[in-house]
């Protein structure tokens, strides 16, 4: 069966100038994300993976080469197109939370729904609900960002990333600043979503976060290096399956910086 695209770059380059030479940092990408899939970007610091993620989600400008939503250049949008775009098509988690301080938990998954303007506000606030039990924080509902845990927080911002349904969620490691079991317990969330349909392309440097991908793509100096698939991730996985599919991950990915 044809597999959907919802985003494809051709001869993605970006550059930055730095003291007066220019930081060549993505060098001709031509990639397919596809849908459903739980795509995965990895590859040493510094090789362009952040880049990647902001430059195929519309939060930064190629220099050169297209990126393709919907089949229009998005590269080509102004900046009001890109807004409406990142807004209302897409959906970010950082591994900064950013949570509005002061707006309580449920606000800030609500708020962004009320601007997206997909629903009606007493339709947002049901969703929300929904999002905020699924994502098991419904207790936390009316605390404020600082008055929850690190991981009680990311929650709340993946909930927020879903409240306009995104084709696509992007993900920036949002594991990074969390602690290995509050970080199961995000994965855990990013995988079931993603086995419920919705997209998710993530970044990260953590093996136990990538052994999540049904699809791994590895950079190098800006460069696709190589890709490895993988069948879906089970929520319910055994020990032993998943050791074996972090062996397969660890063997692939020192075969990629070899
Ligand atoms: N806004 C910017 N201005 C100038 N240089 C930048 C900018 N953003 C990134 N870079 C440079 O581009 C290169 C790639 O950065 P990027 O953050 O994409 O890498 P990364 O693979 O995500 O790294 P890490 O794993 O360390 O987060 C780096 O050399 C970085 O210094």
């Amino acid at each position: 069966m044809e597999r959907k695209v919802i985003l494809s770059t051709k001869g993605l380059c970006k550059s930055y100038a730095s003291e007066g030479t220019q930081n060549h940092v993505l060098n001709g990408i031509d990639l397919d994300i596809y849908e459903g899939d739980f795509t995965i970007i990895m590859g040493a610091s510094g090789s362009g993976k952040s880049t990647l993620l902001y430059c195929l989600s519309g939060m930064d400008r190629a220099t050169a080469g297209a990126v393709l939503y919907e089949g229009k250049d998005i590269a080509k949008f102004n900046e009001n197109k890109l807004t409406g775009l990142r807004h209302g098509d897409f959906g970010f988690v950082f591994q900064q939370i950013h949570l509005v301080s002061n707006l309580n938990m449920f606000e800030n998954v609500a708020v962004p729904g009320y601007l997206g303007k997909k629903r009606t506000a007493p339709e947002v606030n049901k969703y929300a609900q929904e999002l905020l039990k699924k994502m098991g924080i419904y207790e936390a509902f009316k605390r404020l960002p600082s008055q929850v845990s690190g991981g009680e927080a990311q929650r709340a911002a993946i909930a927020r990333a879903l409240i306009n349904e995104p084709k696509l969620l992007f993900a920036d490691e949002p594991t990074g600043a969390l602690n290995k079991r509050t970080s199961r317990e995000v994965l855990d969330l990013l995988t079931a979503i993603n086995n419920e349909g919705q997209s998710v392309l993530m970044v990260t440097h953590d093996i136990r976060a990538a052994v999540r991908g049904s699809r791994i793509i590895y950079l190098e100096d800006g460069k696709v290096l190589g890709e490895l698939s993988l069948p879906g991730y089970k929520e319910n996985i055994s020990d032993e399956e998943f050791k074996s599919r972090e062996k397969q991950v660890n063997a692939w990915l020192s075969s990629m910086s070899w």
